[in-house]
């Protein structure tokens, strides 16, 4: 094996060892993939002024959201299926973030039982929701996740359903035998487009927050936010955290970068719940450069999956690890001491 030295060998050595079809699910993006591009021309542009003489020896990466600490800024973006790229799917995912330990966001479409994920789990667990458009089904899914004993749920709000990805659809794409989101009481699917056109809420609004709050107590955000207008929308409907997100590029191909996005939606939300953003994050300056431009933490998809099958939970922590280490020297090389404090949670308010 290639000495894997940054999340870029990960993403090399994943691509020879996943099947073309695999892989090509979980590159691709919607349409012409511009967004997907966009996320990461941003970073790619993006720089960090540093201080000097800061007094600053080692770091502090640890912050604390949503009541929880956090060892670093950063957590695993939920993602579907992992049992398509290694045999122990999800629960080598979780070994992996285990280790430091990193959050884990788990995907409605898991392949593997929430309660086999949390009993390896090492550090704060929340489950990404879709929103059913049968309740009952969105109900099974908070009840396992309540179950296993998450933390907090994260409502997916750009995919009303699977966007036409050219890649998947030029392969026709389906889910590998025995591969399933084993979550859902209805868990024979094949092709996740066809899924998600059968299953989605296909016209959510804003109401779905106030039937999930009277469903559950666990802290609600957000997922797929963009516009400054919907994070403030999101704020008075009293989430608990918002994320911005494009769904890594692969819901809406003229959807601007998530990082340029960021400053306006920091501004609107004004402290009031912690705002945390993905797409593009492919190295410890990323997550320095989002934390500068105000967000709380972030969420990393892809690499997390090229770790997956690399090497398993082995792969997942190298990945963590290596990210770890980078952020830690990119904050000790721009003289930031510390993770600016997030907000803590307060008292929702109920919407006008
Ligand atoms: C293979 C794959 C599957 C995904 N599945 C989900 C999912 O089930 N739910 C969801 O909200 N987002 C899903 N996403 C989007 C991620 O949560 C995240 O927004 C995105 O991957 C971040 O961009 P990055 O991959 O550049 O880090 C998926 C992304 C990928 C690549
Ligand atoms: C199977 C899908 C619902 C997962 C997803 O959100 C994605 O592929 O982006």
């Amino acid at each position: 094996m290639t000495s894997l030295l940054t999340l870029h060998d990960y993403a090399a050595e994943a691509s020879r060892r996943l099947s073309p079809p695999v892989w090509d699910f979980i590159e691709g993006g919607q349409g012409d993939e511009r967004s997907l591009r966009a996320n990461r021309e941003a970073f790619e542009r993006a720089t960090v002024v540093p201080r000097v003489l800061t007094g600053t020896a080692e770091p502090e990466t640890g912050t604390r959201i949503l009541g929880a600490d956090w060892a670093v800024p950063f957590a695993i973006a939920p993602t579907a299926f992992h049992a398509m790229v290694h045999p122990d799917g999800e629960r080598a995912t979780a070994r992996g973030a285990a280790a430091l330990p990193v959050p884990y966001v788990v995907s409605t479409m898991a392949s593997v039982p929430f309660a086999d994920i949390a009993a390896v789990a090492g550090g704060p667990l929340w489950l990404q929701l879709y929103a059913f458009a049968d309740r009952g089904v969105t109900r099974h899914v908070i009840g396992q996740a309540e179950a296993a004993g998450m933390g907090a749920l994260m409502l997916t709000v750009d995919a009303p359903r699977l966007a036409r990805r050219l890649r998947d659809l030029r392969r026709d794409f389906r889910l590998p035998p025995g591969i399933r989101a084993v979550n859902l009481p209805d868990a024979d699917l094949v092709s996740p487009g066809e899924h998600s056109r059968r299953a989605f809420a296909p016209a959510l609004d804003w109401g779905e927050l106030a039937w999930l709050r009277s469903v559950t107590e666990l802290p609600l955000l957000v997922k797929g936010v963009a516009a400054a207008e919907d994070a403030a929308l999101a704020v008075a409907h009293g989430v608990d955290g918002i994320v911005v997100s494009n769904h890594g590029g692969r819901q809406f191909s003229a959807a601007p970068a998530t990082l340029d996005l960021l400053p306006a939606v920091v501004d609107r939300v004004a402290g009031a719940v912690p705002v945390l953003l993905d797409g593009g994050i492919r190295g410890g300056s990323d997550v320095l450069v989002a934390l500068d431009r105000g967000a709380d933490a972030v969420l990393v998809g892809r690499p997390v999956l090229h770790g997956l099958a690399v090497g398993g939970a082995g792969g997942v922590r190298g990945v963590l690890d290596l990210l770890a280490e980078e952020l830690s020297e990119a904050m000790l090389m721009a003289g930031r001491p510390r993770v600016r404090p997030a907000p803590a949670r307060s008292p929702v308010p109920s919407p006008a």
